[in-house]
């Protein structure tokens, strides 16, 4: 059995990974760790997980990071690269926070603030690279980086497009509704219920968001020479969830038939995308709980521009289950150990 450590194991992302590693054949759970809840008993923080339920919050150090063949990193953004430090060369590291995802230390300075931890292999098996894809360099590697759960969504629909170069990737526009566990669970006063619920929120407004240039990032690597994109994510009061809309402006003489092709060639053979049949658009409640990305395409002739949506549960696709299908690349388990596309809806 493969013995896995989860840090920040009491916040969202952790309690997600902990779900999946539950029902994945080849894992055992060993440390459990957190900030200030250590030494408090898991139940309290994850009453869904039951069967730790009775297992005690341990401290995030590298004595109780000891002895395990693979350490989920859940960690508010910038606590990560401190306790990768210490933990050895030959133990699969897997950060789902945004530390080690992006390869300029000026984009991390510009969009995060402070001292950039590295770069590490960018755990999106299906992001195209060039001829092949991101799943060919994830085998064997002892380090992941997570992708940010908005940029699993827009690169997803935007990236078919931009290699297959039937769109002008200077002109880009992505909107998003999201769901409040994508914000973390600790307090904010604008994921008041008082505040949020029946309401619509943007945020992230006019270039600001640190999400930004690692989309730019993967459609650089997807083909494109230069990448400007309008990203607006807004609050929607749901608990779990994403739905990006992404458009961009067509290259001269593209059809629908043309672009759905283009589509169906990317994505017929992806086990964890799924292509949906024309007419029919995504939803969240149709992925929540699933490892998988319903995504759809029109061609909107009159503003000459490729309309793609995209849906994924922000904790699966967006973090959770993205990671698990890394780790299971990166240990040469069958890429789909452990994880299902099928959903929870209603
Ligand atoms: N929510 C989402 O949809 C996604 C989240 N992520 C990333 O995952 C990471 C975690 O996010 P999320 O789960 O949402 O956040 P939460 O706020 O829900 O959880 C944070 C976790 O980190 C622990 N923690 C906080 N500070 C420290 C510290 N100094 N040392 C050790 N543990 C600490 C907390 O423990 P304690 O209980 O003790 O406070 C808690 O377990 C972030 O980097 C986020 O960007 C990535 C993709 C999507
Ligand atoms: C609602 C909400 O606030 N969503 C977050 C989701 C970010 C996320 O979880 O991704 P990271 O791992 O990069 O933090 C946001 O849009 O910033």
């Amino acid at each position: 059995m493969i013995k896995v450590a989860v840090t920040g194991a009491t916040g969202y992302a952790g309690g997600e990974v902990l779900r999946l590693l539950l029902a994945h054949p080849e894992v055992e759970i060993g440390a459990l760790t957190a900030g200030s809840s250590a030494g408090s008993r898991f139940g309290e923080h994850q009453p869904h997980l039951l069967p730790l339920a009775d297992r005690i919050v341990a401290e995030t150090t590298a004595d109780n990071l000891a002895g395990h063949d693979v350490v989920f990193l859940a960690l508010p953004h910038g606590a990560s690269g401190a306790v990768a430090a210490q933990l050895p060369d030959d133990v699969l590291v897997i950060d789902c926070g945004a530390d080690h995802r992006l390869e300029s230390s000026d984009d991390w300075a510009a969009y995060y603030g402070g001292d950039h931890a590295g770069t590490w292999p960018y755990g999106m098996p299906e992001l195209i690279t060039g001829s092949s894809r991101q799943r060919d360099a994830l085998a064997g590697v002892r380090r992941i980086a997570v992708p940010g759960c908005n940029v699993t969504a827009v690169t997803l629909g935007l990236q078919p497009a931009v290699a297959a170069g039937i769109v002008e990737s200077t002109d880009l526009v992505a909107v998003l509704a999201n769901g409040f566990s994508g914000a973390g669970k600790a307090l904010k006063t604008h994921l008041l219920a008082s505040e949020g619920l029946g309401s619509a929120s943007p945020y992230g407004v006019g270039g600001t968001h640190r999400h930004i240039p690692e989309i730019a990032q993967n459609l650089g690597r997807a083909g494109a020479d230069e990448v400007t994109i309008s990203f607006t994510p807004t609050l929607v009061p749901m608990a779990r969830g994403i739905l990006a809309t992404a458009t961009a402006r067509l290259a001269p003489g593209v059809d629908a038939d043309a672009a759905r092709a283009v589509y169906e060639k990317a994505y017929g053979a992806e086990p964890f995308v799924h292509l949906l049949p024309e007419g029919q658009w995504p939803t969240t409640a149709a992925t929540l709980g699933a490892n998988v990305a319903h995504v759809q395409l029109a061609v909107d002739e009159r503003a000459g521009r490729l309309v793609t949506v995209t849906a994924i549960d922000n904790l699966v696709k967006g973090t959770a289950g993205g990671a698990i299908q890394s780790m299971n690349l990166a240990l040469g388990l069958p890429e789909t150990t452990g994880l299902t596309t099928i959903g929870v809806a209603p």
